[in-house]
């Protein structure tokens, strides 16, 4: 007798990312309830399971669903309205300003909604995100069914969602009560940057950070200015205070670190820390280059992410895996460094790692959720395909990806996105809010 389930997914090749190794050829992957139940010979599949639904890839790539290890996804709206400035300019003088006029609650749920769309069709199915009104960010995420971390920003400033650290952790400790039982969110604790938040702040974001058992999610090392500041204020670089002050630890993200000195990286690796690498962000902002090779070396966990859309002006992990991939080899000199499986497992089951999810999502391992990304290779521009890992990273494009499913359930199909809400009506939102920020 043949085991019922729902769905059946026969991709010409299968990359588990984990275990390791070459991809699976005309295996098959087993779905019941959201998650997978088996990797097999699609022989033995056809013997062993009663599918509900079987889903023929012949020319496609089956992968992990991506894991966009720091984003910002309500400035998908703000996409285009400052570039080519540094960071600091960037923020002072045109984000930092444009988020206290315009940034709401409907904001943030629209350009959430805009961001999930983007990513759920460019195959990320995790996003770790950090903005102001968590909540609504929560909604669009929900709404869209993607898998996501929601960061409980914290700084120093008074901004439209909150007046100082204390009331922005007494409103994003509601949302989480707001959304605990949640099949795709979770929470982390967001402390801004060590220039935005004070001592006494960061303090409470570890204390808080305990008592929920979150991780912590904080831009660190951007640029040279924000190590100088710091030395000056301070008498320390960051990441030494950060130290000090009780914030690194296994669960910290730690996105950007561009500029480390050794002591740095020690600190970093001697806590545990995982690092968010957004090559596109980083040379966007002419912020520098992440010295990823030396990360990786010193045993830190590097995952990618895109950062937001006003920084990048993507929100496309291909991008970042090609970006990463190219960039480790210009800053080293090296054409070995960060080879194409290193890049896809930062992409997926590293990027799980950081977040802790590693027993959820990030490979296609049973007992894992379905979260799943397939991607053709069957057209001309993937032709010929003597390693479909090579092509995923140096060829391929989020304009490849045909099918994506969070959870087991379809969220991409034939490259035609399932979402609740058309396309039409995210783009008169994208014209609505082009229009309240252009006055
Ligand atoms: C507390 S909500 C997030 C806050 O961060 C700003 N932001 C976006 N990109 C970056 C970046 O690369 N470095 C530092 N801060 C960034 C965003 O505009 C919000 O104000
Ligand atoms: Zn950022």
């Amino acid at each position: 007798m043949s085991e019922p389930i729902d769905l059946l997914i026969h991709p010409r090749w299968t990359i588990t990312v984990e275990p390791a190794g070459a991809p699976l050829e005309d295996h098959a992957v087993a779905i019941r309830d959201g998650r997978i139940i088996a990797v097999l010979p699609m022989d033995e599949a056809r013997l062993r399971f009663q599918p509900g639904e079987t889903v023929e890839l012949p020319q496609h790539v089956l992968i992990p669903g991506l894991v966009n290890l720091h984003a910002h996804a309500a400035m998908n709206l703000m996409r285009g309205i400052a570039d080519d400035l540094p960071l600091m300019r960037w923020l002072r003088e045109a984000i930092w300003p444009a988020e206290s006029r315009h940034v709401s609650a409907a904001f943030v749920r629209d350009g959430t909604l805009l961001a999930a769309a983007e990513m759920l069709r460019g195959g990320i199915t995790t996003c770790n995100d950090m903005y102001f009104y968590p909540g609504a960010a929560a909604e669009a995420f929900a709404e869209a069914g993607m898998r996501a971390v929601v960061g409980i920003v914290v700084l120093d400033f008074p901004t439209p969602w909150a007046s100082d650290a204390d009331d922005y952790l007494r409103k994003g400790l509601e949302t989480r009560d707001r959304f605990a039982k949640h099949p795709l969110l979770s929470f982390s604790v967001a402390p801004h940057a060590p220039y935005t938040v004070s001592d006494a702040a960061f303090e409470r974001v570890r204390a808080l950070a305990d008592e929920l058992d979150t991780g912590i999610h904080i831009h660190v090392h951007e640029t040279e200015t924000e190590i100088h500041e710091s030395l000056a204020t301070h008498g320390v670089r960051p990441l030494a205070r950060l130290a000090r002050l009780g914030v690194l630890g296994e669960n910290t993200i730690g996105v950007h670190a561009v500029h480390l000195a050794d002591m740095d990286v020690e600190l970093l690796a001697r806590h545990g820390c995982s690092v968010a690498h957004c090559p596109t962000s980083n040379m966007k902002l002419g912020s520098g280059i992440a010295p990823v090779t030396r990360l990786l070396e010193a045993g830190i966990r590097v995952g990618l992410g895109t950062d937001g859309a006003a920084s990048n002006n993507r929100v496309d992990l291909f991008q970042e895996m090609r970006h990463a991939a190219l960039l480790a080899k210009v800053a080293s000199l090296d054409a070995g460094a960060l080879p194409a499986h290193r890049v896809l497992a930062m992409a997926t089951i590293d990027g799980a790692r950081a977040l802790g999810m590693e027993a959820l999502i990030g490979s296609i391992t049973p007992g894992k959720q379905a979260d799943l990304c397939a991607v053709d290779l069957g057209g001309l521009f993937t032709q010929p395909c003597f390693d479909p890992v090579s092509h995923l990273v140096y060829s391929a494009g989020r304009e490849h990806v045909t099918h994506v499913w969070v959870n087991g359930e379809l969220r991409v199909n034939k490259g035609v996105p399932l979402l609740h809400i058309h396309d039409k009506e995210l783009l008169r939102i994208a014209a609505l809010w082009h229009t309240k920020l252009a006055n």
